[in-house]
């Protein structure tokens, strides 16, 4: 039986800005799987980020729904959600997010940390998070010693430490050569695979598309059908 992570219903963002409205997000549904690897591919502003920041329940929108492993999203308290976003949804964006002054296991554990996680299981799933990624011998090293790869490797060691349901990536690879791009996908790939979780991975690179289970293709703000 296949179990669904996520699914969004005529989901809609609509901004203000000064020459009118924007419709970023246009009438969205979809459904991800869990265990599927779902890339999501469109032209710069075809609505990428709005629409995984609203599937992440970072944004509201403006009208649709949400619904992350059954429950709605937007029933949901500030509380409620903050602790969503940190367990069961995962981000990783282009820009690898990761905090300078900490080192690789330490930015990898923070979740853990939110999560209250006792001390020697936070160190254990550390070691087993870095290991996932190859980097058990760079985990003393701030990101500023680390290669961009490593960068964004130690980030998705980040993202999936505290096993989230959902994986929300957003051109994940955009700042890496296409070789470097090419491994990171296939450890996506791999990880989607062997925990379960449910991904969803905007990119304009057609070549990633190749590792999906299935493609989807937005278009001024609407799937393409
Ligand atoms: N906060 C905002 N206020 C006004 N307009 C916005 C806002 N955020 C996004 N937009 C507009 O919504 C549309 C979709 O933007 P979005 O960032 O989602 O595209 P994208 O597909 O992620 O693009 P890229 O690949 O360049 O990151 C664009 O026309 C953009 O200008």
């Amino acid at each position: 039986m296949t179990t669904t992570a996520l699914r969004a219903e005529h989901l809609t963002r609509v901004f203000a800005t000064p020459a009118g409205e924007v419709r970023a997000v246009d009438d969205v549904s979809l459904e991800v799987a869990a265990g599927e690897l779902v890339v999501l591919q469109g032209r710069s502003g075809a609505g990428k980020t709005t629409l995984l920041t609203m599937l992440g329940g970072l944004d509201r929108p403006t009208s649709g729904r949400v619904e992350l492993e059954g429950r709605d999203v937007a029933g949901l308290d500030e509380a409620a959600l903050r602790e969503l976003r940190s367990t069961r949804v995962a981000s990783v964006f282009q820009t690898f997010g990761l905090l300078p002054v900490l080192s690789a296991a330490e930015n990898v554990e923070v979740p853990l940390r939110i999560l209250r996680v006792p001390r020697a299981e936070r160190e254990r799933r550390v070691a087993e998070a870095l290991a996932i990624v190859d980097l058990a011998d760079h985990a003393a090293q701030r990101p500023g010693e680390l290669s961009g790869g490593q960068q964004q490797r130690v980030g998705i060691a980040r993202a999936v430490v505290a096993r989230p349901a959902l994986l929300l990536a957003d051109e994940p690879t955009g700042q890496l050569d296409s070789e470097t791009g090419s491994a990171i996908m296939d450890l996506i790939a791999r990880l989607v695979a062997e925990t379960g979780m449910a991904a969803l991975v905007a990119t304009h690179d057609a070549n990633l598309a190749a590792r999906a289970d299935r493609v989807l293709r937005i278009h001024d703000g609407r799937l393409d059908a």
